[in-house]
């Protein structure tokens, strides 16, 4: 029934699924006739989507932000993420409808609702320790209104353990109720931006994991009616949140030994680059893309998750860390060397970044190389200025430039730290000639006078400045200028549409 008082439905007119004695028929009905609320808790780049696509399968989600401005944008049926490809249309349409909603009052939303799905961030500290205190808020705030039957689903990312050995005991220390009145499970989000909806939807298969087999069962239920694709239900919470970290490890290391592939390019005389899409053509060789720095905040800070929960030394994600966040720095190193050749001291020179988002299309700076490496430019003396379409980067250390300023400026280098498709626009033919850095292997500069330094193919510059002809024209065998068959991208970002601009595959 709903509260005369609060307008608010009350326990008595939901459904907890948790050790419901309904048959599964009927626990579906419940779920997908909207009596069975649902609170999503954060509504970011991940949340937002997520809020959606159960409201499509709920049709009774609460959304719950700590930010107004969020909530206030999802109340009037706007789409506040940038970049998802029919997000906007999903959340007018629902909210519309009355299957979403949006609250800053997480104890309100607790006490409403009987499945609660936390996806806030999980940062890690200065020290590289995970930061679960905002994980922990909103646990001690769910724990105010916890029932008997609620299911608590942990979908943002967090060190292995964290749903057995503390949110399970702490919701029962903080609501009173016995660990087995209630259900635990961690379900990681599968999700890239600039296509949440289709991995949420079902790109992948939903990996489940329950403190127990009955929370295990309801994320079943639950999963079944959101993604399209498998559900794999895993032995147990721990396992599935190492499943989560594991993907990112693996992704971590092999950009690193991409990168460090890259750094060998001048020792060993050959275009790396070409070198890897080639090993990439049989089926035992995933090399990634090397680039100037892995930013995110995921494949930078995983790692971390898993050594800060484990005795034993981990020597491989240790130097993968130390190989990747040296990246920016061998960029710098770079572009001083290319500028010398020149005759140009990086102190004084000024030098134009381009990209200072971690990701093309991705409104997200957490980690992004393009901080470093302005710094490094800076110590460096040079004058640095960047341009990008989704951040300021004066509040990056850099002088803003926008994006119809670029071809006006003078500059003596230019690095591409991550290519918006916005740049695909310039015209670097205006510009004088520069020593370019393309960290992403992403510029088409034929038949401009630039010096162009490609990360990973250092041969392809000197033998070109050697001889004079242009790098790209230099061979006619299919080399890196042109796409090799694989479509293994050498634009930066491997992974499943990763939105490197690579197109690649991997
Ligand atoms: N974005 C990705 O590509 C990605 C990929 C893998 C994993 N993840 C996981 O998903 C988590 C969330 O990522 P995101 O990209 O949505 O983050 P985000 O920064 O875009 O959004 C986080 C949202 O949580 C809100 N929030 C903060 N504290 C809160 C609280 N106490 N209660 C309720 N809401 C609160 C913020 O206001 C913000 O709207 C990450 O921490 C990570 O664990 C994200
Ligand atoms: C569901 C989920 O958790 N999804 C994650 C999300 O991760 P993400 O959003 O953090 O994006 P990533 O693509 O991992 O990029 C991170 C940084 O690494 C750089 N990079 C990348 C590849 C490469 O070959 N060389 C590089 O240098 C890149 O420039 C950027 O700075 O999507 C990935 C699929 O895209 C997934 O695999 C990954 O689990």
């Amino acid at each position: 029934m709903v509260d005369a008082a609060t307008g608010v439905e009350t326990e008595a007119d939901t459904v907890g699924l948790y050790g419901s004695d309904l048959r599964p028929a009927d626990r579906r009905e419940a779920f997908t006739g909207g009596r069975v609320p649902v609170a999503v808790y954060g509504l970011g780049k991940m949340g937002l989507p997520l809020a959606a696509a159960y409201s499509e399968a709920s049709n009774n989600v609460i959304g719950v932000d700590v930010n107004p401005d969020v909530v206030e944008s999802v109340n009037a049926g706007e789409c506040h993420v940038d970049n998802e490809p029919d997000l906007p249309e999903l959340i007018a349409e629902r909210v519309e409808a009355g299957a979403l909603r949006a609250t800053t009052d997480l104890q309100e939303a607790a006490a409403e609702a009987r499945v609660h799905v936390v996806i806030v961030p999980t940062p890690i500290t200065d020290e590289k320790e995970p930061d679960l205190s905002i994980l922990e808020a909103v646990v001690e705030d769910v724990a105010t209104g916890l029932k008997p039957g609620d299911q608590v689903i942990v979908e943002c990312t967090v060190p292995p353990r964290t749903s057995a050995d503390y949110v399970r005991p702490r919701l029962a220390e903080l609501s009173g109720l016995d660990e087995d009145e209630f259900g635990v499970a961690f379900c990681p989000e599968r999700t890239s931006s600039g296509r949440a909806l289709q991995d949420i939807g079902g790109a992948y298969p939903k990996v489940v994991g329950g403190v127990d087999a009955e929370a295990a069962a309801v994320c079943e239920l639950i999963y079944g009616e959101i993604n399209s694709n498998d559900i794999l239900v895993v032995s147990d919470a721990t396992t599935a949140e190492s499943v989560k970290l594991f993907e990112g490890l693996y992704r971590d290391v092999n950009i690193a030994l991409a990168n460090e592939l890259a750094t060998l390019a001048d020792d060993l005389g050959i275009d790396v680059v070409e070198a890897i899409d080639v090993a990439n053509t049989q089926p035992f060789c995933e090399i990634h893309d090397p680039g100037p720095g892995v930013g995110g905040h995921c494949i930078p800070w995983y790692p971390y998750f898993v050594m800060s929960r484990v005795e034993r030394d981990t020597p491989l994600l240790r130097t993968a860390r130390e190989v990747n966040d040296g990246m920016p720095g061998y960029t710098v190193d770079q572009l001083t060397a290319e500028l010398g050749a020149e005759g140009v001291d990086a102190d004084g020179a000024r030098v134009l970044v381009l990209g200072v988002t971690y990701r093309p299309g991705v409104k997200e700076t957490r980690a992004s190389p393009a901080i470093p490496i302005i710094e490094g430019l800076k110590a460096a003396g040079a004058e640095v200025y960047a341009v990008d379409p989704m951040v300021d980067p004066s509040e990056y250390g850099a002088t803003a430039v926008d994006l119809d300023e670029v071809a006006d400026g003078d500059y003596d280098a230019a690095v591409m730290v991550t290519h918006h498709e916005e740049f695909d626009a310039l015209d670097w033919s205006a510009l004088d000639d520069l020593v370019v850095v393309d960290g992403r292997r992403t510029l088409d500069l034929d038949g401009t006078d630039h010096r162009v330094y490609e990360l990973g193919r250092a041969r392809r510059a000197d033998a070109a400045q050697a001889t004079g002809a242009d790098a790209t024209t230099m061979r006619t065998d299919g080399g890196p200028g042109e796409r090799s068959e694989s479509g293994a991208g050498s634009e930066g970002g491997r992974g499943p549409e990763s939105g490197d601009g690579s197109g690649s595959s991997r």
